[in-house]
């Protein structure tokens, strides 16, 4: 596997904080991998999203992806960066409510003008993927919360974009349309070497990654990696790395 993005010693201060957003943080994503990353509340898992997605800029150090080095971008040319290299999956799923679901997976091929057979052919391969071929004429208020979130999922990697950033996806599903999405998200993950890297709270979503980096304080503290194990057997030691860190507080 090669190396998609390297965060290379990246802080972020906040002139309102006694502390840092991040504190000297390093770390690699490979192509293809599906990372997750967790964390207590504050300890900095959406300052890292924002300033990896260009949302934010790090007070110091350097995020390079490919051979684009991200922090030096201005905000057009990070606009654009995110358009092109860059899909979002959030707890809310802000879809259209006026377009239908194939509608809404499409709309920015669309908006780039691309033709319809190769609209329809692309659009078809995710609802495929996201298990909602069945569901594209109907509109989102038709659909439950989880078909709702795969087609948020499906909208994100529409345009087939290198890096998916995931955050919380699971955070208002129950656990079954839970259970769907990781599902399909690793499903994709596998089929088209999409590589996400996913923030969430939950054990069992973190258990379908590959590798999970914990943070405090803005710091990494720990990293789990599945190497190759049944998801059930990465359960079990996430929840014991959950115990152990809940000693320690
Ligand atoms: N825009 C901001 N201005 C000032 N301080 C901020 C800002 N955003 C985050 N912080 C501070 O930076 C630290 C990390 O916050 P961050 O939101 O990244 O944590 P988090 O792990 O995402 O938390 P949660 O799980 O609650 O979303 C916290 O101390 C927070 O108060």
């Amino acid at each position: 596997m090669s190396t998609l993005l390297q965060v290379n010693d990246i802080t972020k201060i906040y002139q309102t904080q006694p502390k840092p957003g991040l504190d000297h943080v390093s770390f690699d994503v490979m192509q293809g991998e599906f990372l997750g990353i967790m964390g207590a509340s504050g300890s900095g898992k959406t300052t890292l999203l924002n300033v990896l997605s260009t949302i934010d800029t790090p007070t110091s150090g350097s995020i390079n992806m490919e051979n684009i080095k991200i922090q030096e971008l201005n905000q057009r040319q990070a606009a654009d960066f995110r358009k092109d290299n860059l899909g979002f999956i959030f707890q809310e799923y802000f879809l259209l409510d006026s377009l239908t679901v194939q509608e809404n997976i499409a709309v920015s091929l669309t908006l780039l003008h691309k033709g319809a057979k190769e609209i329809d052919k692309k659009v078809m391969e995710l609802a495929e993927l996201f298990g909602i071929a069945s569901q594209l004429k109907k509109y989102p208020s038709e659909l439950s919360g989880g078909q709702r979130q795969r087609v948020a999922a499906a909208r994100a990697m529409v345009k087939r974009p290198p890096l998916i950033f995931a955050d919380e996806p699971t955070g208002a599903l129950d656990s079954s349309s839970a259970t769907e999405l990781l599902f399909a998200l690793s499903e994709v993950n596998q089929t088209l070497g999409t590589t996400i890297l996913m923030v969430t709270h939950d054990p069992y979503a973190a258990s379908y990654t590959d590798r999970i980096l914990y943070f405090k304080d803005g710091h990494i503290i720990s990293e789990l990696k599945r190497c190759n194990r049944d998801r059930r057997d990465f359960y079990e030691e996430i929840m014991l790395e959950a115990a152990r860190q809940d000693k320690q507080r």
